[in-house]
């Protein structure tokens, strides 16, 4: 299996090698500009000559035979130029489907001239090209009328098809080549075109509808569409095309359903009385559904709907520099060490097995029978010493085999190219939510695990070791597999070098508070706004869970997108958040508790709604990495530490001090350890990968996070009560009458916006009216009804 992969990759990279060739040709920007206008002029000079062809190429066409000659006169507009090249091209060509190389001559001057991004020149390119070609034999058909239609390539071709086809199987290949040009194109399919109709027929439904009956225009009549304008990533960034996208955003009515009956009066004397009863509507299930049956599920993803995701041919090979060599040798030498040194401690072995992995060999050892595995755990240190060779791992035994493992360090280790994770099947396949490929175990398998069930991640590793290159492989995991809609980073790099590359798909993919110029922070007292930030993030998400009685952000994204939340309510597709800190131990020398307080509140409640914390640190001391912080970091990663006590530090195990460096690392979800060779990816491959996502068309900013006020002038801003929101008082009714603190109550009786809701009640909190936030359950209200209420309010303002 092995061999064969091995095979196949060298066929595999140079098909990609001969595309990246050809726009590797750079030109200067001046060169850009002369050659575009070139093109430009050409393409139209090419629009003329063809035109005035096609009405002169009668006259003209005795004289194509001395066209050199400078005597000879031609009708065409373009003269003897014109009529030689037109001659070509639609004569002895493909007949007047030729025009469309005039027009694709002409666009790629334009895109010269204007410096656009080459991609989607290449598809107008490949589809014109076939375009023309399809016409160019359709019009064959009628060449015995018009020889000038299909030109000769068209009529050649026709005929040559004829001849083995027949007419009618010709006919009907023309047929399906029409479809598969429809189909892939211009994307029409039979489900597009029976909701295009159904949508038709209900617009004029509607329209009659609202004629009829113009006053009573309910809420589910209105259309809530969002409109967003986007900026065309061009390099420069110099010209703005504005591309307006319509999503049906339907809103679900749960407006109560009032009913009223009256009981007449029996007599008289007696009153008559209205009784009302008021009955909540709940979300319907057919409504929703009518909603999809009529748009579709809602699509994320829409508003980048052409974003193409990074290709692996952006990444290198490094499978060149080693493949799996299985050192016959080497390996024999190894068994004899392990079997003389254990003989020297009287431990008799049984069998022993290797298993060769990139950069370390697994020999598992079953000790003979009556030898106690204690006895080897016992000697561990004894046997490294005595195998003398850096990076010796001792497992003693296996976790559920039973067997004893010794690792020994490669003569000649492997790189496991990132490349080779990311085009592994397991990868591929890989249904995960925020699916990560760390690199391979021992037996060469890729290790793909999902960031989402981890919850968190904390790594550690002395400098140079390979954390950074780690870092990279895991947002390089996540951005092959995820879209700009799904995932969003919250990068955070004190040493400021690390992942500045990441600037480049700030638009794409990054986070920032609204008040910051750059998405990445590099100064450590702007991270506890951002910390703060995500906390509030978190608070609101869990708001918007409770709402739509659903427990962690994968629910509530299905349920979003089968439209049965509304979004007049403040739902929202929610994109996953990465928090990655790198040099934590920095963080933490600085800023102390205010960094660990949001860090672990966060770490703590923020798994179900889809934040994920990322935390590298050089130095795994325990002032950093803290009993608080450690408890709710299952998963970590050590790649190699100093000591033994730093080991134990981030593993709570020894081992991380016995790797050999350079990607070697040991992983832990909590349980066994696994040793993984990093899938390594340079610094240029990121740069590649950020700039291809990076020129393509992005979202108008970085992704917003709440705005986040810190402490000391929002005490003063909830204290000013000139400064309360003008319903703070009716707000306050509200839910000291309901007896229950909660925003989205606040949203549907006053009428307003999420984000003001969360605002009110934050002012109702520092007021004493409500309690403080607690998760999943509402808040209390502190005040029993309203003539206390009344009273409390007095009180304030004396
Ligand atoms: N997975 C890997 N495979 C092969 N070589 C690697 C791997 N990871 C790192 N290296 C080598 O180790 C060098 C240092 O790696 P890296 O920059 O990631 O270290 P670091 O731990 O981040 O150091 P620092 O903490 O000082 O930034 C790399 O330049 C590379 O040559």
């Amino acid at each position: 299996m092995a061999r064969k992969k091995t095979k196949k990759r060298p066929s595999k990279s140079k098909a990609p090698k001969k595309q990246v060739k050809l726009p590797s040709l750079k030109l200067s920007r001046k060169q850009k500009v002369v050659l575009g206008s070139f093109l430009m002029l050409f393409g139209f000079a090419l629009l003329i000559a063809f035109s005035s062809f096609l009405i002169n190429w009668q006259i003209d066409q005795s004289e194509l035979s001395q066209l050199s000659d400078r005597n000879v006169q031609t009708r065409n507009w373009l003269s003897s130029f014109g009529a030689g090249i037109s001659n070509f091209f639609i004569y002895k060509g493909f007949g007047v489907a030729s025009f469309s190389l005039a027009i694709l001559t002409f666009l790629t001057g334009f895109y010269l001239f204007l410096n656009f991004n080459f991609q989607r020149l290449k598809a107008y390119w490949f589809w014109g090209v076939l375009l023309m070609v399809w016409l160019s034999v359709f019009f064959g058909f009628f060449a015995e009328k018009n020889a000038m239609l299909g030109g000769t390539v068209g009529f050649e071709t026709n005929d040559y098809l004829q001849d083995y086809l027949g007419l009618i199987g010709t006919i009907l290949l023309m047929f399906f080549l029409a479809i598969v040009y429809l189909v892939f194109r211009l994307k029409i399919t039979p489900e597009r075109i029976s909701v295009y109709f159904k949508k038709a027929s209900s617009d004029i439904k509607e329209e009659f509808a609202s004629d009829e009956e113009a006053p009573i225009n309910t809420m589910a009549n209105e259309k809530a569409s969002v409109k967003q304008d986007i900026v065309p990533d061009s390099p420069d960034n110099s010209t703005t095309e504005e591309v307006v996208i319509e999503q049906q955003l339907e809103p679900i009515v749960d407006e109560p359903k009032i009913t009223s009956t009256t009981i007449e009066a029996s007599n008289e004397d007696d009153i008559s009385m209205e009784v009302e009863t008021t009955e909540e509507e709940e979300v319907s299930e057919t409504k929703a559904n009518k909603l999809v049956e009529d748009f579709g599920e809602f699509d994320p993803k829409l508003e980048l709907s052409n974003y193409k995701f990074p290709t692996i041919e952006l990444l290198k090979d490094y499978s060149n520099s080693g493949g799996i060599t299985i050192n016959q040798e080497e390996l024999e030498e190894n068994k004899n060490k392990i079997v003389e040194t254990l003989k020297n401690y009287k431990i008799g072995i049984d069998h022993i097995k290797a298993t060769v992995g990139p950069t370390v060999t697994l020999y598992e050892i079953i000790p003979e029978a009556g030898i106690r595995i204690s006895k080897i755990k016992n000697l561990e240190d004894d046997i490294a010493l005595s195998l003398a060779a850096l990076g010796i791992r001792i497992i003693a035994p296996i976790p559920g085999k039973g067997t004893v493992g010794i690792e020994v360090p490669n003569k000649n280790p492997r790189i496991v190219s990132m490349r080779s994770t990311i085009a592994s099947p397991k990868f591929q396949n890989a249904e995960m939510e925020l699916p990560i490929a760390f690199g391979k175990t021992i037996s060469n398998e890729t290790l793909v695990v999902d960031l989402a069930k981890m919850p968190h991640l904390l790594m550690a590793g002395a400098t140079g070791q390979g954390k950074s290159v780690g870092l990279n492989a895991i947002l390089t995991s996540l951005l092959y597999k995820k879209h700009p809609a799904e995932v969003k980073f919250v990068l955070v790099d004190p040493k400021k070098v690390e992942l500045t590359l990441f600037n480049k798909i700030e638009r794409h993919y990054l986070a920032k508070l609204p008040d910051s110029e750059d998405a990445i922070i590099t100064d450590n007292s702007k991270v506890i706004n951002t910390l703060n930030s995500l906390c509030i993030e978190m608070d609101e998400r869990y708001e918007l869970l409770k709402d739509a009685y659903v427990r962690n952000i994968k629910e509530y994204n299905a349920k979003f997108k089968a439209r049965k939340l509304n979004p007049e309510n403040g739902h929202k597709f929610l994109p996953y958040i990465v928090l990655v800190v790198d040099e934590f131990a920095d963080l933490i020398m600085t800023a102390g508790k205010e960094v660990e307080t949001p860090i672990a509140r966060l770490a703590q409640l923020a798994r179900a709604i889809g934040i994920h914390l990322i935390i590298a640190t050089q130095r795994p001391s325990v002032n950093v990495i803290t009993g608080m912080i450690k408890a709710n970091f299952p998963a970590r990663i050590a790649f190699r530490v100093m000591s033994k006590i730093d080991s134990r530090t981030i593993l709570d195990n020894g081992g991380a001090d016995q790797l050999i460096g350079r990607g070697d690392m040991l992983y832990t979800q909590g349980n066994e350890l696994i040793r993984i060779q990093c899938a390594f990816v340079d610094t240029p491959e990121v740069d590649k990968i950020c700039e291809y996502i990076g020129s393509q068309k992005a979202y108008p900013d970085a992704h917003k996070l709440p705005e986040y006020i810190s402490e000391d002038s929002g005490t003063s801003l909830d204290i000013d009560i000139s400064e309360r929101d003008s319903l703070f008082n009716q707000a306050a009714e509200v839910l000291v009458t309901a007896q229950q603190g909660s925003a989205s109550l606040l949203q549907r009786k006053l009428k307003i916006g999420y984000n003001r809701a969360g605002r009110i009640i934050d002012q109702l909190e520092a007021a004493d009216i409500v309690g403080p936030f607690e998760g999943s359950k509402a808040r209390q209200v502190l005040i029993s009804d309203l003539q206390s209420l009344e009273r409390h309010l007095n009180d304030e303002e004396s």
